[in-house]
């Protein structure tokens, strides 16, 4: 009998999660709230854990304000690091395997190249970092781990960078963006789906893996692709990194190379365009 237990219920991937496990019929699935399952609270997590008696754990909690880390480091690194290993000691000790989310930032960047799993990571960022940290700490625990790392986000719930660009472009003339910085937007619906076949799978093909949706495009070309595809008119002017100046430092070029999700689970992975007329359709339609 399958059990699965997802932390970090409420965030926008937890969202995702719900909706599509819905669509599925998966019964065995359980939401857990943040009060009753703080992965940074090992007694909370003893009790979860006796309760369910989990055979998959999916850690959606994280510490996800990018620039905000920069100044919260031990906030960041207890959520990102210590919440991530203590999810790891207790699925070895319930015989449950973990499906951790990382992420691009744990790339420089610098290398114009798509990212295999084996790439070298150099994170630039204290988000970056810990979310590293995250990872490491979960394979000096657990072999039992799919550590799928994802990029660029979006979807109609939680704040992500098209529900920012709506709301910019609904107010303004004008709107600068980023056009230096190269990476392949994912709608977390998508990535939800993966995530589903892969524990469904029951492969056992334990390890990293990457998965965004397919193509490559820019901050700039993504904003451009939300106000054509939703009707926005609003002026998207293209700018550079050191005209936007923020708190963190985020990858030139953080493109991920899908071959191994692709090959080992026989998913095929939509077209960042595709996926996003999809979300910005479901946006629409709520408001
Ligand atoms: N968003 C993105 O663009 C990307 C995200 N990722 C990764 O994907 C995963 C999901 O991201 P996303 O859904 O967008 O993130 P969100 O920020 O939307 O969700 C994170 C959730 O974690 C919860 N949380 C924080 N601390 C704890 C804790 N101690 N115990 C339990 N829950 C906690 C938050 O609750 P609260 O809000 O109450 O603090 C929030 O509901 C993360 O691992 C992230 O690093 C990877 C690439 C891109
Ligand atoms: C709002 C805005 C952002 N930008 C730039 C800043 C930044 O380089 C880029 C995206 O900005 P955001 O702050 O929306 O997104 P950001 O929080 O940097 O997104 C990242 O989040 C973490 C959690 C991840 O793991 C990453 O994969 C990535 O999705 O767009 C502009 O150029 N103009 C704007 O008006």
């Amino acid at each position: 009998m399958q059990n699965i237990i997802v932390f970090g219920a409420s965030g926008q991937l937890g969202n995702c999660l719900k909706k599509v496990a819905g669509e599925r019929k998966i019964d065995y699935i359980h939401f857990l709230p943040e009060e009753e399952a703080d992965i940074l609270r090992g007694d909370l997590l003893d009790i979860v854990f006796e309760k369910y008696k989990p055979t998959f754990a999916i850690n959606c909690a994280a510490y996800t304000a990018v620039d905000k880390a920069e100044d919260e480091v031990d906030l960041a690194r207890a959520i990102n690091k210590t919440g991530a290993a203590n999810l790891a000691t207790h699925c070895k000790a319930y015989g449950a395997t973990l499906v951790q989310i990382s992420t691009d930032f744990i790339f420089k960047g610098d290398v114009a190249l798509p990212l295999t799993e084996e790439a070298i990571a150099e994170p630039i960022s204290v988000y970056g970092l810990t979310k590293l940290e995250g990872e490491q700490a979960i394979a000096e625990i657990l072999d039992e781990h799919y550590t799928i790392r994802t990029s660029w986000l979006y979807s109609e719930y939680g704040n992500n960078f098209v529900k920012t660009m709506l709301r910019l472009g609904a107010d303004r003339d004008e709107v600068k963006v980023i056009a230096d910085q190269v990476g392949t937007p994912t709608y977390a619906i998508d990535l939800a789906e993966a995530i589903l076949t892969i524990i469904t799978a029951g492969k056992k093909a334990y390890g990293i893996y990457h998965y965004s949706n397919e193509g490559v495009t820019s901050w700039y070309d993504f904003a451009k692709g939300i106000f054509d595809i939703s009707g926005t008119d609003v002026k998207v002017l293209p700018i550079r990194t050191s005209e936007y100046p923020t708190n963190a430092q985020r990858p030139a070029y953080s493109v991920l190379d899908k071959a191994k999700i692709k090959a080992t689970f026989n998913i095929e992975i939509p077209y960042w365009r595709d996926s996003l007329k999809a979300c910005i359709k479901k946006l629409a339609a709520v408001q």
